[in-house]
């Protein structure tokens, strides 16, 4: 009786509580402690099958005893409000498993206080990047980054804006192409306008008027009066032609003649114009992709062409993904009257993985929806989670390098094992134990691998 008591006492002496189940998953053991995490008694508990108290797919304690497996979880969410540490072990006797025992200790107020420095840290960064915005040249104050591959490209595009050359911006779509192309412009201090063409946007038969401009009656169904072109409005200024693998063949050449010579003639007109204009180009189509087409002029490639200017996808620098989701979350909140919330850390991780085929245009979508949808205090991954279910992207699929990237083999490899190990530790929900059991490596083998590959 004593040493039932003294067992009893040295259960209760720490924090954690003690739940013990037999092979017929009925609680056998609750201790004091768990009576008080749960607020439940021991008569309400003892003798039930635990599915009747706690939700199956959270019990650890049924997965060690169906599985024979020692499980450890870190803040695991027992009910709906309560977090803990736990640790859950097989009871074996004679070789079988009779029972699972399982200790938790309540880790809800931690969870709560780191939550609440995940907030403050964001907003720390969040005030950070403005800052750095602020002090960001005028011309280039609304292009936000943190990589410093944009960094280095931001000083590439200063270069090239002070020179007269004709600059091509190749990218994926929605990476920013317009909006580098205007920074360009507004950076090179020219006195006329920022004239933007959609070339895959102009029906072909209006293709040429709507460069050249034409003389009145120059066809049927034109303006009386006659009307100027692109190319006449773009004087002085920045002639911005997007999507410019689009443009037509015939147009190609005309438009080839006009940079070679810098004169054209408005449609219908006798008098040749002279024009003076800087032009940049973009495309969505790598360079040898137009090399290659049957579609592109490689002489008006060659002359569009003299700086190369290439915006890399946001899955390439996922460091500005905080700061570009940030920037969209705080106007997006300005527009819908909201107050600025902030993401917790699991939707910041999985916004960064995210592949982004969309780019930025994407991310401010998926901005949107999160001002206007989520009624939480922080944002958390439920409406990304249903994006990504309507986009077609929620299975976690094991990605392989591309091809195209032309890694060497050492390289290829390296990246095929971190993809493999972030998709096993995905899978199981970061429970270590099982993933080092699933890749069959030991469990200090797969932290020093996850440290390696930084996730
Ligand atoms: N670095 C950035 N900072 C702020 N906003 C950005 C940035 N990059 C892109 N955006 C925004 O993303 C959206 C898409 O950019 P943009 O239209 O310039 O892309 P694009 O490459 O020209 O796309 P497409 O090829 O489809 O025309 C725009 O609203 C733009 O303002």
């Amino acid at each position: 009786m004593l040493e039932h008591s003294i067992i009893e006492e040295l259960i209760n002496f720490y924090n954690h509580s003690f739940t013990i189940i037999d092979k017929h998953e009925k609680v056998i053991y609750w201790s004091d402690r768990a009576s008080e995490i749960f607020n439940m008694e021991k008569s309400e508990v003892i003798g039930k099958d635990i599915k009747e108290i706690f939700a199956e797919d959270k019990l650890a304690i049924l997965q060690t005893l169906r599985n024979n497996e020692v499980i450890e979880k870190k803040q695991h969410m027992a009910t709906k409000s309560i977090y803990v540490n736990l640790k859950s072990v097989p009871i074996i006797i004679e070789g079988k498993v009779e029972g699972a025992i399982v200790s938790e200790i309540d880790v809800t107020e931690q969870k709560r206080q780191e939550e609440e420095i995940e907030q403050l840290k964001n907003q720390v960064s969040f005030l950070t990047d403005n800052v750095k915005q602020l002090k960001n040249e005028e011309h280039f104050k609304n292009i936000i980054f943190k990589s410093s591959i944009m960094e280095n490209l931001k000083n590439q595009i200063k270069r090239a804006a002070k020179t007269n050359a004709n600059i091509l911006i190749t990218g994926e779509t929605g990476v920013g192409k317009e909006l580098f192309a205007q920074s360009i412009h507004n950076s090179s201090e020219t006195s006329g306008e920022f004239i933007p063409i959609n070339c895959g946007a102009i029906p072909k038969h209006l293709f040429e008027a709507e460069l050249f401009g034409y003389e009145k009656g120059a066809f049927t169904g034109a303006n009386k009066e006659g009307n100027k072109g692109k190319l006449e409005l773009a004087k002085d200024g920045t002639l911005f032609l997007d999507e410019i693998g689009d443009m037509p063949l015939d147009m190609q050449v005309k438009f080839l003649r006009v940079l070679q010579e810098r004169k054209y003639f408005r449609l219908g007109g006798k008098k040749e114009v002279s024009t003076h204009f800087r032009l940049v180009s973009a495309t969505n189509k790598s360079i040898s992709e137009l090399l290659n087409s049957d579609d592109f002029r490689s002489d008006l490639l060659y002359r569009i062409n003299v700086l190369n200017i290439h915006i890399p996808p946001l899955r390439e620098r996922p460091d500005d993904i905080e700061s570009l989701f940030y920037y969209y979350l705080y106007h997006l909140s300005k527009k819908y009257q909201t107050e600025l919330r902030y993401a917790d850390h699991s939707l910041l991780n999985n916004l960064r993985s995210y592949h982004w085929p969309g780019n930025v245009r994407e991310l401010i979508n998926v901005a949107e929806r999160l001002v206007i949808f989520s009624n939480e205090d922080q944002l958390n991954n439920n409406i990304f989670d249903q994006y990504l279910v309507e986009v077609g992207q929620s299975d976690k699929t094991l990605s392989v390098p591309n091809l195209s990237e032309n890694l060497n083999l050492k390289d290829y490899i390296h990246k095929v094992e971190a993809e493999y190990i972030k998709y096993i530790v995905d899978q199981n929900d970061h429970n270590i134990e099982k993933s080092s059991h699933d890749l069959g490596i030991s469990r200090p083998t797969l932290y020093s691998k996850m440290r390696k590959f930084q996730f």
